[in-house]
């Protein structure tokens, strides 16, 4: 098996790495990286290995790259001078574009510009690929068969990338900041906490649930939830006329311009 090392293991990082080794990946094939001390305390946590750059660039087969986008240069000036002629650089930070790794690595350093998201700890991340101008098939099928043991994986072009980022990559946010929201709203009505969590939790999951297993559309499912001169309809008639859908499009729309703008500011 490939030894992968995290560049810049934080909390994506820490995610990825907590996915593969709960998936069944010897820790010891891992590498991890940080400025601070952060890299030990990982490898006393996980069993993982600490490395610095030079150490990660001259064992590993694949270079995952999880520092943010604001710290990339100097990363990938240290980086330059040691990573090996083929290892495959995979990079998870949002909006910054292959052409930018391309133009600081080696002549040929294939890149694959990826965007995971944080449910890789339990299994269930939604991680989307495009390859850079040096990725082949083999290089592709190498971070799909990663990233696979962590969730589902496609691939789309890099142009579809900002709007990847924004729906799926800053996804889990919006619906933790729903259920928080929801939480409350027991509290509002009276319910003990631990029983307005529970009651919204189990409500999440089994909603996931019914998308991915019954196949119907999300009208379809939320038509059979709201019954005539019900319940439902009057909230939803509240989350019209407070404009939620409105608001999700103009979050989203404002995330995906976000990713725009970090990597605007490295091109
Ligand atoms: N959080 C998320 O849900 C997602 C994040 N991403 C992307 O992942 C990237 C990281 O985000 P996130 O994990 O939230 O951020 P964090 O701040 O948690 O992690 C960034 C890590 O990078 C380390 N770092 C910075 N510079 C270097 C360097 N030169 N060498 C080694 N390590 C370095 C930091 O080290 P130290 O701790 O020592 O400062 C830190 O641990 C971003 O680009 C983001 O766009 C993508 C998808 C989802
Ligand atoms: O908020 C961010 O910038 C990162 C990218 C996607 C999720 N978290």
């Amino acid at each position: 098996m490939r030894t992968v090392a995290v560049l810049g293991a934080g909390k994506i990082g820490e995610a990825l790495l907590s996915g593969l080794i709960a998936a069944g990946r010897d820790p010891q094939s891992l590498l991890v990286t940080t400025r601070s001390g952060r890299a030990a305390q990982l490898a006393e946590k996980h069993g993982v290995r600490a490395a610095s750059t030079a150490e990660a660039a001259a064992e590993a087969d694949v270079l995952v790259i999880g520092v943010k986008p604001q710290d990339i240069e100097p990363l990938l000036v240290s980086l330059a001078p040691v990573i090996r002629p083929g290892a495959l650089v995979v990079s998870l930070a949002a909006g910054l574009p292959t052409a930018l790794y391309e133009r600081h690595l080696p002549a040929g350093t294939p890149v694959v510009r990826v965007m995971p998201n944080t449910p890789m700890l339990v299994g269930e991340a939604m991680s989307v690929m495009s390859a850079g101008s040096h990725a082949g098939p083999e290089d592709m099928e190498t971070v799909r068969e990663l990233l696979s043991a962590v969730g589902s994986v496609i691939q789309v072009p890099e142009a579809q990338q900002d709007a990847v980022t924004a729906l799926s990559g800053s996804g889990p946010a919006y619906f933790f900041f729903l259920v928080e929201a929801m939480i409350d709203a027991g509290i509002l009505l009276g319910l003990p906490r631990n029983v307005s969590t529970e009651l919204i939790i189990q409500s999440a999951v089994g909603a996931a649930k019914m998308l991915r297993e019954t196949g119907e559309h999300p009208v379809a499912l939320r038509e059979a939830v709201t019954s005539p001169g019900g319940t439902t309809i009057s909230a939803i008639r509240e989350l019209e006329n407070h404009g939620v859908r409105a608001a999700l499009l103009a979050a989203i729309e404002a995330a995906a311009l976000r990713s725009t703008e970090l990597g605007a500011a490295h091109r």
